[in-house]
């Protein structure tokens, strides 16, 4: 059972997807998590992060490892754990600059087809921006989890508080999502696509629509 959700950026994807994963005994892939740590080995390795020709270069020499069990979250490169270094702001900042690379897309969008597709889970939540639509548009569970962009802000900001500035935090959401938004489409639900609104809701009633939407639609597959 595949789940696809997409979203922008601090609209609930990780969190609401890992204790969905959690509550249904599903894996739980984190897709923005290679597009930052393919980030993180460019900075390392030195490489032009505005020359796709030597970003399309550095592809081959990518990596990667990340834990799917959602009690279990690691991402490696390589030797290196690099779970916190990827969440750090000057990754933030610059991983919208690799994601919009063809060559950068099509190996991350095959390494995440190869572990939805061995998973020893009944089921795997993969989240994103461009799951429902490119990664996986055959899920039988296909959402958009979004929330008003001030409430996705407040949210961020009450996460980082105290370790950024609030008007930052808010300035660079909004500028990633405009960057993201030129490569792929994740403010609007595709054909067949599932919108989840999360503006007025609380954490736990979002995680309950998801399951209830998974659940559902497994049981439909049954009959
Ligand atoms: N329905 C909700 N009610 C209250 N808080 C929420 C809700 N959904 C998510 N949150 C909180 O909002 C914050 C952002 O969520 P999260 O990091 O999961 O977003 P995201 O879409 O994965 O963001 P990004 O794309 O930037 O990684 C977290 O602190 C999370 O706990
Ligand atoms: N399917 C995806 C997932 C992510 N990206 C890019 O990665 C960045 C970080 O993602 P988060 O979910 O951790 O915020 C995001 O800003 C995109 O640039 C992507 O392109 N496609």
């Amino acid at each position: 059972m595949i789940v696809a959700i997409d979203g922008p950026a601090g609209s609930g994807k990780s969190s609401v997807s890992k204790a969905a994963a959690r509550e249904l005994g599903f894996a739980y892939q984190d897709t923005g998590a290679a597009y930052r740590a393919f980030a993180w080995y460019c900075v390392e390795q030195g490489v032009d992060l505005h020359n796709p020709d030597d970003v399309t270069d550095a592809v081959p020499g990518f990596d990667y490892a990340i834990g799917t069990d959602p009690d279990r979250y690691y991402v490696r490169v390589g030797r290196h754990d690099v779970t916190d270094d990827i969440r750090e702001p000057r990754i933030s900042a610059v991983v919208s600059a690799i994601a919009r690379v063809p060559a950068v897309r099509e190996r991350l969008t095959a390494i995440f087809r190869e572990i939805m597709a061995s998973t020893e889970r009944p089921g795997i939540i993969t989240e994103g921006r461009d799951i429902t639509t490119v990664v996986a548009p055959e899920a039988p569970a296909r959402i958009l989890l979004t929330a008003d962009e001030d409430v996705r802000m407040s949210r961020r900001s009450a996460e980082l508080a105290g370790t950024q500035p609030e008007h930052l935090v808010a300035e660079q959401l909004g500028a990633r999502d405009r960057l993201d938004s030129q490569v792929v489409d994740f403010m609007s639900a595709a054909d067949g696509v599932v919108t989840i609104d999360s503006t007025h809701l609380t954490f736990d009633e979002t995680v309950r629509a998801v399951t209830d939407l998974v659940r559902a639609t497994m049981a439909t597959d049954r009959n």
